[in-house]
């Protein structure tokens, strides 16, 4: 996406709660977003030592302050305490063009929460960088920690357009991650499956493991690679995760009703001598491991594009988002096509692969818009 605007540029911004994300996100705004960047945490000491880091430009001792000046603000604490700081943040006076996001592992509560403070619900997209560690803390940040890395934003339907393009530029040049956008209950179902419940997994196998080496210590001597590679991430905040299985209740029972009736076939497959069901098992697993697209630092993308001509009002961006968000097609990058002035408020829409992008054009035609590609018209 192109650069910012002058009138609207993020000069300033404020990153809440600066611990391995907000950091992170913090250190590559000032570093690679051009941005003045203020801390403020729950923690004096962490203000102190982020600082001194060199992570953000200053510190603030009150949420009040922090704000004041500021052209976008980050929250970057637990999930469980951001609806505590949105409604703090509702009653604050903020600039005009303020935009407010988060980097929340969830994204369904707090759209809804953000959607219900009039004074907000226009400025909060929802992100969540899909990318982090097991450790916690400012002093694990790194400013390139989400490079390359999608960074998933979910705007509410009535959100302006101009905003949302404001903050993927901003984002896109902080963190050089992949900005795609999505619809909160849908992130939330996906993210449940490929983060939440192998979190929940992690931490129960070595729970059950470690209830065996109370009696027997030769388990934790014995574990070795694949017991560590698999649980690495039981090694996580326990507050954190707590705070995200609780927000995101429903996707992951759900999940765990599948998970538990998967165990329940292989259970029976062991039971009843049944190789071949075994065997399937671990080669479908094999297949579709060595099948998971690689995460190559500076890989180019092929680029799956089309234009949908819209008229440049508030909801406009959001009303298309749902629809694609409703039928889990996810857009990979969005913009405006300013330059063809026959064809005003052109949203430009890039997807991840060439099956996305053909369920969007179908979708969109059979939603009414008008939907252009460039591979098939030569007037583009
Ligand atoms: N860790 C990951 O891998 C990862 C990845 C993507 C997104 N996230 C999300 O990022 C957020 C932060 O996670 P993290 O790993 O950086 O945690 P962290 O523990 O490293 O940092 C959280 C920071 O928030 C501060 N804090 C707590 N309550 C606060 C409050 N009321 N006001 C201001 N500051 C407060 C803490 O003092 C701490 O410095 C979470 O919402 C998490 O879901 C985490
Ligand atoms: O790499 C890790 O340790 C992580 O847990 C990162 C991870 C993930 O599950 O992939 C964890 C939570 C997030 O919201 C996003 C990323």
């Amino acid at each position: 996406m192109s650069g910012q605007t002058g009138f609207h540029r993020v000069n300033q911004a404020v990153v809440i709660g600066i611990g391995l994300i907000g950091g992170s996100l913090a250190w590559g705004l000032r570093e690679w977003g051009g941005v003045t960047v203020c801390g403020y945490d729950a923690s004096p000491e962490t203000v102190s030592r982020a600082q001194s880091l060199g992570v953000i430009d200053y510190g603030a001792d009150s949420l009040e302050a922090a704000v004041h000046d500021a052209d976008a603000i980050f929250l970057a604490a637990p999930v469980g305490v951001a609806p505590a700081i949105l409604r703090e943040l509702s009653r604050l006076p903020l600039k005009e063009d303020c935009i407010i996001s988060d980097v929340g592992s969830t994204k369904g509560d707090i759209l809804r929460t953000a959607a219900s403070y009039p004074s907000l619900s226009t400025r909060f997209i929802g992100g969540h960088p899909m990318a982090g560690s097991h450790q916690s803390g400012v002093e694990a940040a790194r400013p390139h920690l989400f490079e390359n890395a999608y960074y998933v934003l979910a705007p509410l339907p009535g959100t302006p357009l101009d905003r949302v393009r404001r903050l993927s530029d901003l984002l896109e040049r902080s963190t050089r991650a992949r900005l795609v956008i999505m619809d909160p209950d849908h992130h939330d179902r996906v993210v449940g499956a490929i983060s939440h419940l192998p979190h929940v997994l992690a931490a129960a196998l070595v729970n059950q493991v470690y209830g065996y080496n109370q009696t027997n210590e030769w388990y934790h001597r014995l574990a070795a690679g694949g017991f560590r590679d698999l649980t690495r991430v039981a090694a996580s905040d326990p507050v954190m995760w707590r705070d995200i299985l609780l927000s995101n209740r429903e996707p992951l029972l759900d999940l765990l009703d599948d998970w538990t009736d998967g165990m329940e076939r292989i259970r029976q497959a062991i039971l009843a001598g049944r190789g071949e069901a075994i065997e399937a098992f671990f080669r479908q697993a094999k297949q579709a491991r060595e099948g998971l697209p690689e995460r190559k630092k500076g890989m180019i993308q092929p680029s799956w594009e089309c234009f949908v001509d819209l008229p440049d009002r508030p909801g406009g961006i959001g009303e298309v988002a749902t629809r694609l968000g409703e039928e889990r097609i996810s857009i990979a990058n969005i913009g405006v096509m300013e330059s063809r002035e026959e064809r005003p408020g052109a949203l430009r829409l890039v997807f991840t692969d060439q099956d996305h992008w053909a369920r969007a054009k179908e979708c969109l035609k059979r939603h009414g818009y008008s939907v252009f590609d460039p591979d098939t018209d030569p007037a583009g």
